[in-house]
Order: structure tokens, then sequence, then C-alpha cells
């Protein structure tokens, strides 16, 4: 165990794994994109070239500022509630605005409005892989502004993680942890708004533009909107609780989220919407009611599970979860060991890939291209239970060895 204080280790395989994941993210994304449009649909060997211009559009980079001065309007307008977050190394709380729904809803009108007065939503379709191209490009340049931000910072303002003195690993890490442009905090604006808005509104395009072009969407089209409208739904209407995430309270603002925040998330979760335009695939209602029923599952696991942490975190003597089982730490704050935090050590996670299962199959299983997201986000979820382990247990020490003592298995009960 790291002693506190001292510097935190590197992580992502330090800066070759940094330069490494620089290249091969976006490489993947655009594999992606283009695997989905093509014949065979191969998650593995490369698909056809594009035509050329296809990465370009002059209106592309337009398109795309709009949307995001749109979400960054709707982020500054009068929210329902003002939360602060965790106190900062200086004793300080940030405030944050929560009008992240309010910011679905808005744009949901406006969409409407929109479709109502004969905005072609549909060739929104047309527009992904230039709109994919800006979205990289802009990640990098604000990753650049963010890096050089960070020098002019205090040393307070600094992340834990992404100030090693290593210039590429620091740039995409991030090095400030909070860094705001005026009202506007960078990192949780990106992280719920442009990106996972952006995502439904890509998916309801691809809808759109399957009922234009088959005269109706598709039943499994339907299900992956809707499952997938749920997720960003309740992220946005839990807004608060992403401010006690490793990615507020630990991770700088680098290219690692930026890119995350503001291309990966829209351009590949929406990677089984795309795949069903071109490549329809029939489902039966018994079969999709079970598709159903996986994700209610999911999403009973995954809301129960964050929803208790929650609630037990912002008040230990709610009636709620006053009853469950608790370890004391050094820290003054305690570890649930019953409930859902007693069953494995991050049933949230569970859940989240219980409903990921739910969003592939649609998709039937000719093709492995749409387990995509499941495949991608089980190596993720792996990945970030050891980091947040390592970071609990230079937190709560003996505690939280005392913790995995008494809950041994990680994400799958009696599995993993
Ligand atoms: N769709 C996507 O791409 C992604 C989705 N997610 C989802 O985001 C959600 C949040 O995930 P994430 O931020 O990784 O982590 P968690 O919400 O699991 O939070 C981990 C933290 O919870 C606290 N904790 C851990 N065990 C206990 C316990 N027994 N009792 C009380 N508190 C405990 C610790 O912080 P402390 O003690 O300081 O409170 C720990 O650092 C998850 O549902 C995940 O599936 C995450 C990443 C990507
Ligand atoms: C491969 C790559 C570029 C990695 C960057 C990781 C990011 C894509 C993810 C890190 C944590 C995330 C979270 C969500 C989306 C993906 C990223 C940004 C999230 C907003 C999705 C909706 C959930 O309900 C959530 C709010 C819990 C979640 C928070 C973490």
């Amino acid at each position: 165990m790291a002693p506190q204080g001292s510097p935190a280790p590197l992580e992502f395989g330090g800066p070759l794994g940094a330069a490494a994941l620089m290249l091969l993210l976006p490489a993947t994304m655009f594999h992606l994109l283009l695997a989905a449009r093509s014949g065979p649909a191969r998650l593995l060997g490369l698909p056809a070239p594009p035509p050329a211009g296809a990465l370009w559009s002059p209106a592309a980079p337009l398109l795309w500022l709009s949307w995001l001065g749109l979400q960054a309007a709707f982020y500054l307008l009068p929210a329902r509630k003002v939360a602060e977050g965790q106190e900062l190394k200086d004793k300080s709380r940030l405030r944050y605005p929560i009008n992240g729904f309010q910011a679905l809803v808005l744009t949901a009108l406006l969409v409407g409005l929109g479709v109502c007065a004969g905005l072609p939503l549909g060739m929104l379709t047309d527009m992904l892989l230039p709109l994919a191209a800006v979205a990289t490009l802009a990640a990098f340049l604000f990753s650049l502004l963010l890096y050089l931000k960070a020098l002019l910072a205090p040393a307070s303002a600094l992340a834990p993680g992404g100030n090693s003195g290593n210039p590429i690993y620091d740039f995409f890490l991030g090095r400030e942890l909070n860094p705001r442009i005026g009202p506007l905090d960078c990192k949780y604006f990106c992280e719920l708004r442009p990106g996972l808005i952006g995502w439904v509104l890509i998916n309801l395009a691809l809808l759109v533009q399957e009922a234009e072009l088959r005269g109706s969407p598709s039943l499994a089209m339907w299900l992956v909107n809707g499952f997938q409208l749920l997720y960003v739904g309740d992220a946005l209407w839990h807004e608060e609780a992403i401010l006690t995430t490793m990615d507020i309270t630990h991770d700088g603002f680098g290219f690692m989220l930026a890119f995350g925040d503001l291309a990966w998330v829209p351009f590949t979760y929406s990677l089984q919407a795309q795949f069903l335009l071109y490549h329809p695939q029939p489902l039966e209602l018994p079969m999709a009611s079970v598709i159903c029923l996986v994700n209610a599952v999911g999403y009973y696991i995954f809301r129960g599970a964050n929803s208790q942490k929650n609630t037990f975190r912002k008040n230990p003597s709610d009636p709620r979860v006053a009853g469950l089982e608790t370890i004391s730490t050094a820290t003054g704050k305690q570890l649930l060991v019953s409930g859902w935090w007693g069953m494995v050590r991050h049933p949230n996670y569970l859940g989240d890939l219980i409903m990921a299962l739910a969003w592939s199959l649609p998709c039937g299983v000719s093709h492995l291209l749409p387990y995509f997201y499941l495949l991608y986000f089980t190596a993720l979820l792996v990945h970030r239970e050891a980091r947040d382990e390592q970071q609990c247990l230079r937190k709560y020490g003996l505690a939280w060895r005392e913790y995995c003592r008494r809950v041994p298995y990680r994400i799958v009960p009696y599995v993993y």
C-alpha cells in the first residue's frame, strides 16, 4: 500500500500506455463507425476505406459548435438546485447547477419543434463520420488548452493523478481537477451534457432514418432507443450523484475524459442503433419481452446499488439505510457490508453490465460488432474496479482489507 501523501502511482501503463491509447481510441472509434456501415459489419478485420471526403463536411464544425453552445446555454439557465461538491484540498467546496434533466427536456422540445417545422433529423446519420472527426479534433485542442491552463493554476487546484511531470501522461490524464471557464465547470459539463444527450439524439436520428428507409422503425431499434434513453435520463435525473465519482473527485480533466465525453460516448455508445440501421434484425415479441426483463433486472440492481450508497453517504441515519451493517474506518466514514454492497464490492457495475448485454441482444447473434460495448465495458469496469480498489486501500487501509475479507467478490457473486 502506498503511504498517504506519496505521489500517485502511474496508471494506464504510464506515458507509453497513454500515448498508445491516444492513438488507439480514436482509431477504434472510426473503425467501429465504418464497420457498422459496411456489408460484413466485422468487429475484427479492416472495413473498406471510406469514400473520399466522407470524413469531412464544412457543415460539421458549425453543427458541432452549435450543439456545444446550445448545451452550454442550457447549463447556464437557472437550476432547480445548486449542489456542493466534495471538500477540496483547500477545504473549499465548488457549487454545481443541477439542471441536466432540464437540459434533456429542453433539447427534446427544441428537436420536436424542429422536426414539426421540417428539420430533416434523419440526415444527421450521414454526418456521423464528419461530426466524429470534428469531436476528435476538438478533444485534442481542448485538452491542449486545459494542459496550458493548468500551468497557471495553483497547486491546490491540481488533480492527484495527472501531475507526474511527464507531458504525455499528464496531457492524457489531465492536470487540473476542476477547470472552470467562468461559471461553467468543464469536466462536469462535458461528462453529462453534450456527449450523453448527443448519444440519445444520434439514436433518435437513426430511428427516424430507419422509419424513412423502411416505413417504420424496427422493434429492435425501439428497444435500443428506449433502453439507452432510460440510462441517459436516469444519469441526468440523478446528476448530483456524479459529484462523488472518481472522475470528478480524483481524475484531472485531460484527453481521456475530453475525448471520452465528447467523441467516444456519443459515437461509439450509439453503435447498436448504427448497426441496426444498416443491418436490420428480425425480433419477435416473446424474445423482446425477455430482453426487456434482462434490462429491467440490470437497471434494478444498478439503480438500487447506486441509490443505496448515495443515500448512505449523504445521511447514514436515513431510515432507508440506517439498518444496514457497516464497518468503521479511521477517516470517520463507514463502509456498508450488507444490502447491495454486502453482495459484491461493486454491485452497480454488475447491474450496468447486465444492461449492456440487454442493449446488444436486440441486434441478434449473427454479428459480434454490436457486442463491442459489452466487451469494452467489461474491460473498462474491471480496470476501473482495480483503480478504485487501490484508492480505497489508500483511503481506508485496514478497514478496506476487512471489507474485502467480508465481501470477497468484486463484481459477479461467486465468479469474480
Ligand atoms: N457507462 C459508462 O461508460 C460508465 C458507467 N459507470 C457507472 O458509473 C457508476 C459509478 O461508478 P464509479 O464512479 O466507478 O464508482 P462507485 O459508484 O462504485 O463508487 C466507488 C466509491 O464508492 C465508495 N464505496 C465503495 N464501497 C463502499 C461501501 N461498501 N460502502 C460505502 N461506500 C463505498 C468509495 O468511495 P467513498 O468511500 O469515498 O465514498 C469508492 O471509492 C457505476 O454505476 C458505473 O457502473 C462508470 C464508468 C463508465
Ligand atoms: C475509452 C475511454 C475514452 C475512456 C474514458 C471513459 C469515459 C468514456 C467514461 C468514464 C466514466 C464515465 C461515466 C459515464 C459515461 C462514460 C464515462 C465518461 C456516465 C456519465 C454514464 C451514465 C451513468 O449513469 C453515470 C452517470 C453513472 C456515468 C458516470 C461515469
